[in-house]
């Protein structure tokens, strides 16, 4: 194990490089963009688990206290850290941290008791080891279990480089704790130098999945903002044409689909009236009460102006039917916009797939239901029949009031 050997000091130095340029990389990061929760922490972390080995690389020319207690103490609460930066990055829950911050003190009278009282290099590696070894599998874990939806694969990456970490600093406690005294740590063999580059390892692989992991969350944001309507937060036609060929093979194979057009009655005399800006509230507002009562299952769409269409996945035109009746009440009766008593209805046009039909024919009858609707006095939903009957259009709802 010995015939190949690794110069720890230079090993050091590039510990000391890494941590402290990712380090810095991530604060100015941080500064400069929308906070990210966790990430001034990691950074931070990072600082650590590079400024301890610096002030360990003082050992003999300074005091024990300092090269040892100190130095170790940086490290492991660099190790602490990372765990409770990645619990908040991750959505994790902070009891995660709990074991760790108790052991912590432990950890640094152990130390003490290791260089002051009955000095042993071999006892303290296997006291850092097992800090180490504990702190980085729960934070592998605790990464895991994380609430924020972030890229998998970035998760995975970050976990298994601790989790490893954390199986190779188990594996150096028991072999040190099998091994005879360490007389010289610079000469102790193959083992502890290996740690000085895994430890690189593991400061190159947390900061390239940390990054990951942020870029992953800009470019979903990106694509979100992309695929909503900025007033009303609904989904607009670039998200409709990206969810419906996928919505239309679903539905094909189990049968039925059904969609809702809806329209705000009379908006041009509330914007003429009361102004434009009254004119969007009075839209976010209906956009809002169609989100309230809408399931998740259901997609809804501005479709265009004042224009929003509801697709059910799966649903039979019963099911669309009781939906927007229970749209139509709940628009109806809405309250104020802005403080003003509005006369704010809607009128509804529902149609459900039938066999063989295309989206354009679909769309084109529930859009016929809804001039229907229009006619028959606002404030209504008409339903266009399911069977082949063009020129037939029921009316499955009173108005509660007429609108001119
Ligand atoms: N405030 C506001 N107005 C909008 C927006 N988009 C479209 N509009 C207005 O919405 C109105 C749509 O009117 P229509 O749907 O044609 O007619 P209506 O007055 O609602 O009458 P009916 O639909 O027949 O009940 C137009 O005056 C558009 O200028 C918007 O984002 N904000």
């Amino acid at each position: 194990m010995d015939s190949f050997t690794l110069d720890i000091r230079t090993l050091n130095f590039i510990i000391i490089l890494f941590s402290c340029i990712y380090s810095a990389g991530f604060l100015l990061y941080q500064r400069s963009q929308k906070k990210i929760s966790g990430l001034g922490l990691f950074a931070l972390s990072l600082l650590f688990i590079g400024i301890g080995p610096l002030v360990l690389s003082f050992r003999g020319t300074t005091s024990n206290w300092l090269s040892i207690i100190i130095a170790n103490a940086i490290i492991m609460l660099g190790f602490q850290l990372v765990l409770h930066s990645l619990c908040l990055f991750r959505k994790s829950s902070l009891k995660y941290t709990y074991f760790t911050y108790a052991c912590y003190p432990l950890s640094i009278s152990l130390f003490y008791y290791y260089s002051h009282i009955v000095p042993s290099i071999k006892a303290r590696v296997i006291v850092i080891s097992v800090f180490v070894a504990i702190s980085t599998i729960i934070t592998a874990i605790a990464t895991l279990n994380g609430k924020q939806k972030d890229l998998k694969i970035a998760v995975w990456m970050m976990s298994s480089s601790l989790f490893l970490y954390g199986t190779f600093m188990v594996f150096r406690a028991t072999w040190s704790a099998l091994s005879e005294e360490i007389h010289n740590f610079m000469y102790a063999g193959l083992l502890h130098q290996l740690t000085f580059l895994f430890s690189i390892l593991l400061v190159v692989a947390m900061s390239f999945s940390m990054l990951w992991m942020i870029n992953a969350r800009l470019v979903r944001s990106i694509r979100e903002v992309s695929r909503r309507d900025p007033l009303t937060q609904l989904y607009n036609r670039h998200a409709l044409e990206r969810v419906l060929p996928r919505i239309l093979v679903e539905s094909h194979k189990a049968m039925s689909l059904s969609i809702i057009m809806t329209d705000i009655d009379n908006f041009k005399s509330i914007n003429d009236k009361h102004g434009h800006l009254v004119g969007d509230k009075a839209l976010i507002r209906v956009a809002k009460v169609i989100n309230t009562v809408t399931r998740p299952c259901h997609f809804v769409f501005r479709f265009g102006g004042d224009e929003i269409l509801i697709i059910l996945p799966n649903s039979h035109l019963e099911e669309a039917n009781i939906l927007a009746e229970s749209l139509r009440k709940s628009i109806f009766t809405c309250g104020l916009v802005d403080n003003i008593e509005l006369p704010l209805t809607s009128s509804f046009g529902v149609a459900s797939l039938r066999d063989g039909e295309s989206w354009e024919s679909l769309v084109s009858r529930a859009d016929q239901a809804l001039y229907h609707a229009k006619e028959l006095g606002r404030n209504t939903v008409v339903t266009s029949p399911q069977h082949m009957e063009p020129r037939k259009i029921h009316q499955v709802a009173p108005c509660d009031k007429a609108i001119s």
